[in-house]
């Protein structure tokens, strides 16, 4: 089934979105236009209150680079009509929520994106071009589904043939020989976990990277990848925050070299903690699946006599998927995320929130990011230093801790009480599944607008929902954002509502 074309007729032409809510993608002013040989940094316009963020172009630095028309024109999928082909001028606001009293009245400008999806001219010529699919970082569901969009869509919308995917992350491109892709050998890969490219941490080694990328100046380990002589033209990669940040490298470097290359990043990270964009994919899944883990917890918890049922959730350094988790579940007493300290003894801790819920109730359900409550947890000078192959900090099993911790203030308190403590750590049970449905289609999106925008020249960018609306965002301003948790605003006062939790602020 080629479901291509009438995905990419929803993320291009339709007015709303399918996913948005409110349709908040706009038009400038025609006159306000850049002209594709312009296309460098933001730009201000004077007529409206907007600031463009706009992606790099290839013609920033290749000016006399050759352009075509669009083949989508001879789709026979597609009656491209008028508004079908998306200009300079449609753009998407960062902000929606807008007070009127404030600054945005008096003046100041608000940052705009250009809206993803095909352009008329592209500045490839799909016949010849080479493209590299890259997946890097830990898992995260959904990822088979972009790969698969990506070798579909290139195939079927473009007529791109020479698709290769990198093996096993950044260190594929100067180590491993590349796997040929067509519609045929992915065509179901979007039912299954993981990444069937093979995903690692580390072997991020830019020189080797945009050499092999480059197909130039071949060193030992390069030169298993004689096998394919020409340059890639295309870079798809598809990684959270750590990937994002060894993507501008490449960019840069490519930039610097001034190839005729086009660098798209696809964010995915399990953990949500990738900023500007409204969500990242396979969240959503990995939210659902950690719904089992509280329901086993809360199944256990409640059938014991003072029974506490303990789930720690991924989240190294964002307790999103713990936050969802608890709100979606209803059956969380408590939520620890790594955005706000919590303690154990005394007034307003934790111990004493859990006697008067088991006094109350008999039963607790805790819930319980992996990256919360790190500085609380003894360590060794050695595990302290610890880090991953990506150098990420390694952390404790805060889970483990907290159910040792519980129990030794249980029979310190109340020797003659019964107490159980079920502790459940579903780690990679949430992430190593397939995108359910809803993500599913969210990556195709994404798959489609990446395509649409290389294609179209954009290089150096990110594509991912704004608002509910698919947007080309600078590479750059994505990989220095962060999506934390803040828990000052409305959703954690839910949580904390939904919970009555303490706020851990010692009085
Ligand atoms: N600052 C950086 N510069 C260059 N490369 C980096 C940088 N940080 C990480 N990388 C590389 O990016 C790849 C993925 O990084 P990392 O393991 O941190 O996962 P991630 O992309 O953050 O995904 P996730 O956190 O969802 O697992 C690794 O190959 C790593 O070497
Ligand atoms: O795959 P690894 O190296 O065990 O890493 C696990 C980490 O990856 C993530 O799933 C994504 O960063 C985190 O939630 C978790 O801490
Ligand atoms: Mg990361």
């Amino acid at each position: 089934m080629v479901i291509t074309p009438t995905l990419s007729y929803l993320l291009s032409s339709s007015p709303q979105c399918y996913f948005a809510a409110v349709d908040m993608a706009v038009s400038l002013p025609e006159s306000t236009n850049p002209t594709t040989t312009t296309q460098n940094s933001e730009e201000s316009f004077s007529s409206c209150p907007f600031k463009l963020q706009k992606p790099p172009h290839l013609t920033d630095y290749l000016p006399d680079l050759k352009s075509y028309t669009n083949q989508l024109d001879n789709n026979p999928f597609y009656h491209p009509t008028d508004g079908f082909y998306l200009t300079h001028s449609d753009i998407i606001l960062r902000q929606i929520i807008i007070d009127l009293s404030g600054t945005f009245s008096s003046g100041a400008s608000q940052f705009v994106y250009h809206r993803a999806g095909p352009r008329q001219q592209i500045f490839f010529d799909p016949s010849s071009t080479r493209v590299a699919i890259v997946t890097c970082g830990g898992l995260c569901p959904g990822m088979n589904t972009v790969i698969r969009e990506l070798v579909v869509g290139l195939w079927e919308l473009y007529g791109v043939r020479q698709i290769y995917g990198i093996v096993a992350g950044y260190r594929g491109f100067y180590s491993r020989e590349p796997t040929e892709l067509n519609p045929k050998l992915v065509h179901d890969w979007h039912k299954k976990g993981g990444t069937v490219l093979e995903t690692s941490r580390g072997g991020f080694d830019l020189h080797k990277i945009v050499d092999s990328i480059q197909s130039r100046g071949f060193n030992q380990l390069v030169s298993l990848l004689v096998g394919c002589p020409n340059k890639y033209e295309q870079v798809y990669i598809i990684g959270g925050d750590g990937t994002l940040r060894g993507a501008v490298k490449i960019f840069d470097e490519i930039c610097r070299r001034k190839l005729n290359i086009g660098v798209a990043a696809i964010p995915k990270t399990v953990d949500n903690d990738v900023g500007i964009i409204d969500k990242s994919f396979g969240f959503q899944t990995a939210v659902e699946m950690a719904q089992q883990a509280i329901n086993a917890a809360y199944v256990e918890a409640e059938s014991a006599v003072n029974g506490i049922g303990l789930v720690k959730l991924m989240g190294r350094s964002t307790g999103h998927i713990a936050l969802y988790a608890t709100l979606s579940s209803r059956d969380v007493d408590c939520c620890l995320i790594p955005e706000t300290e919590f303690y154990l003894e005394g007034k307003g801790g934790l111990f004493e929130f859990l006697e008067k819920r088991l006094k109350e109730n008999g039963h607790a359900v805790l819930v319980v990011a992996e990256g919360a409550g790190q500085d609380m947890i003894p360590r060794t000078d050695a595990q302290k230093e610890e880090r991953d192959e990506s150098g990420n900090p390694v952390f404790l099993d805060v889970g483990a801790w907290l159910k040792s911790e519980l129990r030794n203030w249980w029979s310190r308190d109340h020797p003659n009480d019964l107490f159980t403590v079920k502790y459940i750590d579903p780690t990679y049970m949430i992430r190593a599944v397939p995108a359910n449905a809803m993500d599913n289609l969210y990556c195709t999106l994404l798959a489609h607008s990446a395509i649409h925008g290389v294609m179209a020249g954009y290089t150096g960018f990110v594509c991912g929902p704004i608002n509910g609306n698919y947007a080309y965002i600078p590479l750059k301003e994505v990989a220095e954002a962060k999506n934390e948790v803040n828990v000052m605003d409305h959703k954690w006062a839910w949580v904390r509502s939904v919970t009555n939790q303490p706020d851990f602020v010692r009085k």
